[in-house]
């Protein structure tokens, strides 16, 4: 579903933040990538969102290469991932309801099926009841799950997430996990970038680990300890 073959990344200035990095993570698995601060946790993600382009190497999303998509074919693409950021990025003048909508919107979801299928996702996070809130009036972890809400409504394929945990305390940190969790339990394919380790071995799923933009280890759910 996700695939990196030898996939390196240079920035302008010469910064090189990523360098022949090879894995995949496949529908129904969930994979945490990890390492220091710099070591390029984001921009693997940001090659996957088309955010970044890859120097060298092939990124694949569900089967398509992603080097050669034309730029007019990235929405179409996108569709298939959904992203959650640490600050959320919520649109803080529109409700949850909106701001849970608006990837139907841009798909081109009719009006009538929006309805259904964003309480579907608000009911996911345990969210119903707020959908005419606006976010300001929301706890930070109601924001995140809003987030994820988004991010999940228009039920795509892959499941990116980038320090998704990073500003709460560790008992809503686990939650949000385990929401994670759960999507992977229905075949989407989830990688979450975070620095947290303790929050890592308590979650018991495969861990890739960057240094310095290099991968230097991929260890399997089963031998987390
Ligand atoms: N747009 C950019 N231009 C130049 N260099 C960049 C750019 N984005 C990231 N870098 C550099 O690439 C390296 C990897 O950055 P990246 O953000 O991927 O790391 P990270 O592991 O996510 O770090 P953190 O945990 O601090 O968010 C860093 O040294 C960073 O300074």
């Amino acid at each position: 579903m996700i695939g990196f073959e030898l996939v390196s990344k240079r920035y302008e200035g010469d910064h090189q933040a990523l360098t022949d990095v090879s894995f995949s993570v496949e529908a129904g698995e969930m994979a945490f990538v990890t390492g220091h601060s710099g070591a390029g946790k984001s921009t693997l993600l940001k090659l996957l969102a088309m955010i970044e382009r890859p120097t060298n190497g092939v990124v694949t999303l569900d089967g398509q290469k992603l080097n050669t998509v034309r730029p007019s074919d990235i929405p179409r693409i996108r569709r298939k991932l959904g992203m959650v950021f640490q600050d959320h990025r919520l649109l803080m003048d529109r409700t949850v309801f909106a701001n849970v909508e608006l990837p139907l919107v841009i798909a081109g979801v009719a009006p009538a099926d929006r309805g259904r299928r964003v309480r579907a996702a608000l009911e996911k996070v345990g969210l119903l009841s707020y959908e005419k809130q606006l976010p300001g009036s929301l706890s930070t972890g109601e924001q995140q799950r809003v987030g994820i809400a988004r991010a999940i409504v228009a039920k795509p394929a892959v499941l990116i997430a980038d320090e998704p945990t990073g500003n709460l305390d560790p008992q809503l940190a686990m939650e949000i996990m385990g929401l994670f969790a759960e999507f992977q339990q229905v075949g989407t394919a989830v990688l979450v970038a975070s620095h947290d380790l303790m929050l890592i071995k308590r979650m018991k799923k495969r861990v890739v680990v960057l240094d310095h933009g290099k991968l230097v280890a991929d260890v399997p759910a089963t031998e987390v300890v």
